[in-house]
């Protein structure tokens, strides 16, 4: 089997490592000191469940690689437009994207019988970019419930989770999908395929949809958000009006607020992803994590207060630093 990991950055990378030592033929795409340092070193985990380094194939000319039975998209969702040249020279005709991510997917109405089927999500989805770039019928879902980053160039730090959950759009179990599992599990991961992901999409957002722009907007950790009395009744409102929208389109996740709340506490001081990348200088990552939720809950007629004001001023935070 051979796979591309296109964008091998904190997630990305780590993913291709595991499944490098499960045997997998794997090239990453890089770019920049990271791929430098992979080409000249190899890559290494840091990882509470014990160190390890693998050489893999590394470039960022994905002509030298061709293509793959799947390829892993390890670009943050807002890179996923300017995408396609670096996919195109990936495809044979059979070939999955393997779409890991946060938010809400721009595939999430393909395949799902229903009132808004092969509805395209305008904020994940500006005017079929994305959908142009990656083939709906080629995506697979991804829900990351590993948390790691880029250390150093060339390091990856896990800091937790090892769970990848998979998932076909029309809520099939595909051959697809369990090749892809069966090797990220003798890579070392968790990889289930499920009938229905839009459970796990909407579960996982329940934090992200809170702690990522809230993390932004007060350069606040995870914890501190969950100390602060007015921020955690802000977090409960937002995961609410959340649940609200995601009920309007048939989704019913089973995790109260409660729980979830447990959950995003356990991470500790961790600056989420978004807070990270606003420490880089770079553009955040939240049309596909409040945006479009706001857009969903105007398909769906849910009243989102809440979402739609923090949504204005994340919005408003984003394109100060795209124009910095
Ligand atoms: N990290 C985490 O713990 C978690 C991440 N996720 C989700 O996983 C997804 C990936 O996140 P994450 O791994 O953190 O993101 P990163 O920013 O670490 O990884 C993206 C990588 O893609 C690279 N890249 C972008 N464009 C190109 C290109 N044209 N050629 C080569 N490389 C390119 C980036 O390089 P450069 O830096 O130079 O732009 C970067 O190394 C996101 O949707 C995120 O929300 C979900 C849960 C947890
Ligand atoms: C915080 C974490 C790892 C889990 O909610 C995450 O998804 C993010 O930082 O974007």
């Amino acid at each position: 089997m051979r796979v591309a990991v296109l964008g091998a950055g904190a997630i990305g990378a780590y993913v291709g490592a595991g499944l490098h030592r499960a045997g997998v033929e794997v090239h990453l795409i890089a770019r920049g000191a990271h791929l430098q340092a992979i080409k000249a070193s190899g890559l290494k985990v840091l990882s509470p469940r014990g160190d390890f380094e693998v050489h893999p194939n590394a470039t960022d000319n994905p002509e030298e690689v061709g293509p793959v039975d799947h390829v892993f998209l390890g670009l943050k969702a807002n890179q996923y437009a300017a995408a396609g040249p670096m996919v195109q020279p990936l495809l044979h005709e059979t070939t999955t994207l393997i779409t890991a991510q946060n938010g809400i997917p721009y595939w999430y109405f393909h395949g799902l019988p229903g009132p808004h089927e092969d509805h395209r999500i305008e904020s994940v989805d500006p005017d079929g970019t994305v959908s142009r770039a990656l083939p709906v019928q080629r995506a697979v879902g991804c829900v990351v419930y590993a948390a790691t980053e880029i250390e150093a160039p060339g390091v990856i730090r896990h800091l937790e989770g090892t769970r990848f959950s998979i998932g076909e759009p029309d809520r099939t179990i595909s051959v697809r999908c369990k090749q892809f599992a069966d090797a990220m599990v003798a890579g070392g991961l968790k990889c289930p395929v499920e009938a229905d992901l839009r459970n796990d999409i909407w579960i996982k957002l329940m934090g992200n949809i809170a702690f990522n722009p809230i993390s932004a907007l007060s350069r606040a950790t995870m914890a501190s958000i969950c100390k602060h009395g007015a921020a955690r009744e802000l977090v409960v409102r937002m995961m609410t009006e959340t649940l609200e929208v995601a009920a309007g389109l048939g989704c019913h996740p089973r995790m109260s607020i409660e729980r979830r709340l447990a959950g995003a506490e356990r991470a500790g001081d961790h600056k989420t992803s978004t807070l990270q990348d606003l420490e880089k200088g770079k553009p955040l990552e939240l049309d596909v994590i409040i945006k479009a939720v706001v857009e969903l809950a105007d398909l769906t007629g849910a009243k989102v207060p809440t979402l739609r004001a923090i949504s204005a001023v994340a919005d408003l935070l984003n394109e100060q630093l795209t124009a910095a």
